[in-house]
């Protein structure tokens, strides 16, 4: 597994604003997209290609490159993934959406599933999670079991903001998985917390609390 802090000048500004007390649902809904979309953009840059001929406007035969192989499916996880879902899909129109629910508890910070709708051949694809947050890393580890329980095999991960224990935790439970993040933070406070983090993402993108 490889963790990929990307520290791109157009990300490290946009989450700085992301950082600031009061900022409107509007505004971290926005940003969270535009960052989605840089890291989407980061995460595919190795996707391999191929050569294809194709007719062109002249009417004679060209060679142009196509992305080859296997065919992504994004995997938000509800809620707060739903906020990053529209800047990757920006990039990546064509790919199939894998619904996963899964919440922390906010005693235990175990994960809870509640709801998945996982694309039928997702053995056949890259699955691309989405989610703001990676704290303790319970709710990444249990989306990716439950990717695996049904065959899928190539596995990023799209994170926001990242703890160090997550990131700890996620390599040791699924060594295969790369992560993209766009800031691993210092640490994770006593209710679990990413400090010092964006707060509660879920809660801003959806103007809850
Ligand atoms: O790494 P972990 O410790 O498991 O925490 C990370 C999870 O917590 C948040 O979701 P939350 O439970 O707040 O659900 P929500 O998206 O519905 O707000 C976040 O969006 C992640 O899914
Ligand atoms: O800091 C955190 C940790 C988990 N979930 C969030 O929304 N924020
Ligand atoms: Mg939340």
């Amino acid at each position: 597994m490889a963790v990929h802090e990307i520290k791109h000048p157009l990300i490290l500004h946009k989450l700085g604003l992301m950082r600031a007390a009061g900022i409107s649902s509007k505004d971290f809904r926005e940003l969270a997209g535009e960052v989605g979309n840089l890291l989407t953009y980061e995460a595919t840059r190795d996707m391999p290609t191929e050569s294809v001929e194709i007719e062109g406007w002249t009417g004679e035969a060209i060679v142009i490159d196509k992305i080859k192989g296997k065919k992504i499916t994004v995997v938000p996880i509800l809620r707060a993934g739903i906020g990053m879902l529209d800047g990757v899909l920006k990039l990546i129109p064509n790919a199939k959406i894998s619904v996963v629910g899964l919440y922390r508890d906010e005693e235990t910070l175990q994960p809870v599933a509640y709801f998945d709708k996982v694309v039928s051949d997702v053995e056949l694809r890259t699955a691309l999670i989405v989610d703001p947050m990676l704290a303790t890393g319970g709710t990444l580890i249990a989306t990716i079991d439950l990717l695996k329980r049904k065959g899928c095999q190539n596995i990023l991960g799209l994170f926001l903001v990242a703890a160090p224990e997550g990131i700890k935790a996620v390599v040791e439970a699924h060594p295969d998985v790369d992560i993209y993040v766009a800031a691993i933070d210092a640490k994770l406070d006593d209710n679990g917390y990413i400090l010092p983090g964006l707060g509660d993402a879920g809660d801003k993108i959806f103007g809850t609390r």
